[in-house]
């Protein structure tokens, strides 16, 4: 354990085992606070039917932990998706895609029935923005989307060195004043070339399980 925050994003993900349905396929996010997840569900691995993953990342460590990962077109019924966040404010809106996993993380989450968001107080914020947005675009489309985004008012400045998944790359724009986090959503979906945006407000979490030094705190809207 490197610091009190990796223990506060541990007890975080141990604490999101109680949604985990026996018998169940299990949405399984991306990141430090996921890979505690990810350890902790091998602890029950003979009781869930198998994963879903939103990153070749977490598929290697899930596949290392022997859990079954399953592709996503054959799931019909996905009770829980368990992820982290970069920011989560009072309405369980977030920002994601510190890890550039934000697209498929969105897909996941919005098959799921219920978004559980695994954080440590630290991801707590009053408005989101502080930490810059990831916008995946398509890499012929990244001038052109970094120009609307301008127009948008936030300063985008392109993920150098780094694919995604997906094979796009990645935008990380600065400086929003986010007052309406949904309408930003829409409007950064909605310029050409953009494969989706690291906000998570129209799909937002159902749970926030945020870990502080008192214990982790079991938070619903
Ligand atoms: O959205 C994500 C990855 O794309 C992560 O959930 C987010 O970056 C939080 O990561 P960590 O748990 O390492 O703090």
């Amino acid at each position: 354990m490197s610091s009190a925050q990796d223990k506060l994003k541990q007890e975080a993900a141990q604490a999101a085992l109680k949604f985990v349905q026996p018998g169940t396929v299990v949405g399984v996010g991306t990141g430090s606070t996921v890979n505690y997840f990810i350890d902790a569900l091998a602890t029950m691995k003979q009781d869930i039917e198998a994963a879903v993953s939103s990153s070749e990342a977490s598929t290697v460590r899930l596949k290392q932990h022997g859990i079954e990962v399953i592709e996503l077109n054959n799931v019909r019924d996905l009770p829980v998706y368990i992820d982290g966040a970069d920011e989560i404010d009072k309405h369980f809106h977030m920002t994601k895609g510190g890890g550039g996993a934000l697209t498929r993380e969105k897909i996941i989450a919005a098959v799921a029935d219920k978004f559980i968001c695994i954080a440590d107080e630290s991801k707590q914020v009053g408005r989101l923005g502080g930490f810059p947005i990831p916008v995946e675009v398509i890499p012929m489309a990244r001038s052109y989307v970094a120009r609307e985004i301008v127009k948008l008012g936030g300063d985008p400045e392109w993920r150098q060195g780094f694919v995604t998944d997906n094979g796009n790359l990645i935008l990380d724009v600065h400086n929003f004043d986010i007052l309406d986090p949904i309408e930003l959503e829409r409007q950064l979906n909605n310029i050409v070339g953009v494969v989706t945006n690291g906000l998570f407000a129209a799909r937002n979490a159902d749970v926030a399980l945020i870990a502080t030094a008192q214990g982790v705190q079991e938070l619903t809207l």
